[in-house]
């Protein structure tokens, strides 16, 4: 970070309009406070880093050289708008971020007019400014109007397919519409794929000065200096093995390539192309994930999400781990099995590490694939696979899975192929809030015919699960478990196969019986002991399966309790759905049983830690214990909670 003293001029900007009197030079040193406040402030609540870090320049140029929030600026993920943030009249909550009550870790509606659209899954900008230039050539928002539409998306989500298809609809459609693309040759991990190498072909070598613009009409449009050079770029571009670049051939003119940390240069081309631009134009800006923060950029992801951390020495202040968490249980143990057997093999969509493939990607690289930011890609690459005699595990968060559901539906379930999904992430998630819970899976996936689905209460049950899926070979299959640590059970040396459809009593008790589905069941035991306090002592069991379900099991708690309680990390539509439709079905509600499920409220949860989110989805064990109270009739003392 720069050290040259200076009157601090972030202290003068509270929204963007306040930088449109401060000259170039004051706008690089404005980048430089930006960068030391984003550092400052990250380092108080952990949250994405280094993407911030990368755009900080650009984000300080695009505000000086646009007119948000009348023009529209779209970042895609949103994970790099801590410095946006900082600019547009957020800075006094920015030691908020993430925390419950406080800033969204991304972009949100709700939040400001400077965000004009929200994000957390990647990949949706360019369709979203696309949307807005074409409301604003058909004359939406009449009261301030629409101005220019900007998309800034990184390389790695510009290997999603929704990507393209924005691309390819605005090159026809033709509208004056700019999309940034921030290239940093990072995603969370190092980027994979054919489209990573071609961008890292588009400037191989070739000084930034020496502006790269192949487009037949972007020439004009850049500013003199540049203009020799760019035209001795296209002659270099014409003689490559390709006609043109990409982006020229889908109809927008490029620009670039830009350093994305030299302040001239992104002023002048911003400005050159905002006075001159008609049609669609994408401008290739070159940067560092991390940059200016040693740590972040030494760091092997670039400081894409940090803890809390030490300013001075980057050393992150991680509470100390009792259990290892599901994602790490779950690479050990396919690991294992694909030491066992070599039909055995991974898909992530560019999630290595977090989803605990970065282990058999190492010890079995050549049966490990990261298909990159396209997980509808690889559900169906999966299916094939599946289709071609191996046994593969699509292991996707909960909330990107979501992505590729139709291909789920489609590709996988329509064809009975073995695919195994292992669901992480699932329930909900923390900080990440809203955008990232997993609170659908249960619904989508069991609904599916033939689906098996089952949800880990505790680790070694996720080992079991594991061990289970890789013997379904007739049909699909899903087990999901949640981010984080696990419960610290003693873990078997091996997963066993468990009976399908078949789930496991945990207590014998009297009246009411819990059936819980998933990790609420440690909640459920809380509750028990609380409820043993009053003289209640409700039977418990884990259902392991929401498909098939276990009838004999639910039937029996259902014959021998006044009242069955379900529990379950999902939103309605899940399991005590499932439940529900079989003790209707059986005509069981006709004996008076008295049936409760507990399922997310049926609104999106803002994040705060996940005990939070569950006290307020009303899933904790004070609410089991409440719910059990409730329904035997039994008079509870104290106040409920709001
Ligand atoms: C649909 C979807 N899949 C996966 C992710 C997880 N994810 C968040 S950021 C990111 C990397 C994005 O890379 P890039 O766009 O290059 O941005 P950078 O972090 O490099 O600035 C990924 C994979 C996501 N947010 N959305
Ligand atoms: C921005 C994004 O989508 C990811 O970085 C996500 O925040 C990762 O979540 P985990 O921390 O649970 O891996
Ligand atoms: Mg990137």
């Amino acid at each position: 970070m720069s050290q040259r003293p200076h009157t601090p001029l972030l202290d003068l900007i509270s929204r963007p309009a306040d930088m449109k009197t401060l000259s170039d030079d004051e706008l690089c040193q404005l980048a430089d406070e930006v960068r030391a406040e984003t550092v400052s402030a990250v380092s108080e609540t952990g949250g994405h880093l280094g993407a911030g870090l990368g755009v900080v320049e650009l984000s300080v140029a695009l505000h000086a050289v646009f007119d948000t929030p009348r023009d529209r600026l779209v970042w895609d993920v949103g994970h790099q708008c801590y410095p946006h943030k900082i600019l547009t009249g957020r800075r006094d909550r920015i030691r908020t971020l993430r925390a419950k009550g406080g800033l969204s870790g991304f972009t949100k509606r709700s939040e400001s007019p400077f965000d004009p659209f929200g994000a957390g899954h990647s990949s949706t900008s360019i369709s979203a400014a696309l949307g807005f230039a074409v409301a604003r050539d058909l004359g939406g928002a009449p009261e301030h109007g629409i101005g220019d539409a900007i998309a800034v998306i990184g390389d790695g989500s510009m290997s999603a397919g929704m990507a393209f298809e924005a691309m390819n609809n605005a090159g026809h459609l033709n509208r004056r519409l700019f999309v940034i693309l921030n290239d940093n040759e990072m995603s969370i991990a190092p980027p994979v794929g054919a489209l990573s190498s071609y961008l890292s072909r588009l400037y191989a070598g070739e000084p930034f000065q020496e502006l790269k613009a192949a487009a037949k009409g972007a020439v004009s449009l850049l500013p003199e200096p540049f203009q020799e050079g760019a035209r001795r770029a296209k002659e270099m571009v014409k003689t490559m093995t390709v006609g043109g670049t990409l982006f020229e051939e889908l109809g927008f003119s490029y620009v670039g390539p830009i350093d994305g940390h030299d302040m001239e240069s992104l002023l002048s081309v911003l400005r050159t192309v905002h006075d001159r631009a008609t049609g669609p134009m994408l401008i290739h800006v070159i940067t560092k994930k991390g940059k200016g923060y040693a740590p972040a950029e030494a760091a092997r992801d670039r400081g894409h999400a940090t803890a809390k951390f030490d300013v001075p020495t980057g050393k992150q202040h991680k509470a100390p781990s009792n259990a290892p968490s599901y994602t790490s249980v779950f690479g050990k143990a396919l690991v294992e099995l694909a030491g066992e057997d070599d039909k055995v093999c991974a898909v992530t969509a560019a999630m290595p590490d977090g989803t605990g493939l970065n282990l058999i990607a190492e010890r079995y690289p050549s049966r490990c694939f990261d298909v990159g930011i396209a997980e509808q890609h690889g559900v169906t690459f999966a299916a094939a696979l599946a289709a071609g005699g191996m046994k593969p595990f699509c292991a996707m968060y909960s909330t990107f899975l979501q992505r590729g559901y139709d291909q789920v539906v489609h590709d996988v379930a329509v064809q009975r192929l073995p695919v195994r999904f292992a669901i992480d992430r699932a329930g909900l998630v923390g900080a990440d809030g809203a955008t990232h819970a997993g609170s659908f899976d249960i619904a989508f996936m069991a609904n599916l015919p033939e689906m098996v689905v089952m949800a880990a209460a505790d680790e070694a049950e996720l080992m079991h699960m594991v061990a289970t899926a890789h013997s379904i070979n007739d049909r699909p299959s899903a087990f999901r478990y949640p981010r984080g640590e696990g419960v610290g059970v003693e873990l078997p040396e091996k997963g066993e196969v468990l009976e399908i459809g078949k789930g496991r009593m945990i207590q014998q008790g009297a009246r009411v019986a819990i059936l819980s589905f998933g990790t609420r069941l440690a909640e459920v035991e809380k509750a028990a002991e609380a409820l043993a306090a009053k003289g209640i002592t409700p039977t418990i069991a884990d259902a392991r399966f929401a498909k098939p379900l276990d009838r004999d099991l639910i039937l029996d708690l259902a014959a021998d309790h006044e009242a069955l309680i379900t529990i379950e990390e999902g939103a309605v539509g899940g399991f005590g759905s499932h439940v529900a439709q079989l003790l209707a079905n059986e005509a069981i509600f006709d004996t008076g049983l008295k049936f409760r499920s507990m399922v997310l409220p049926d609104t999106f949860i803002d994040h705060a830690n996940p005990a939070r989110m569950y006290e307020e989805a009303c899933l904790s064990a004070k609410d089991i214990e409440a719910k059990v109270l409730d329904v035997l009739g039994v008079a509870q003392i104290g106040e409920k909670r709001a």
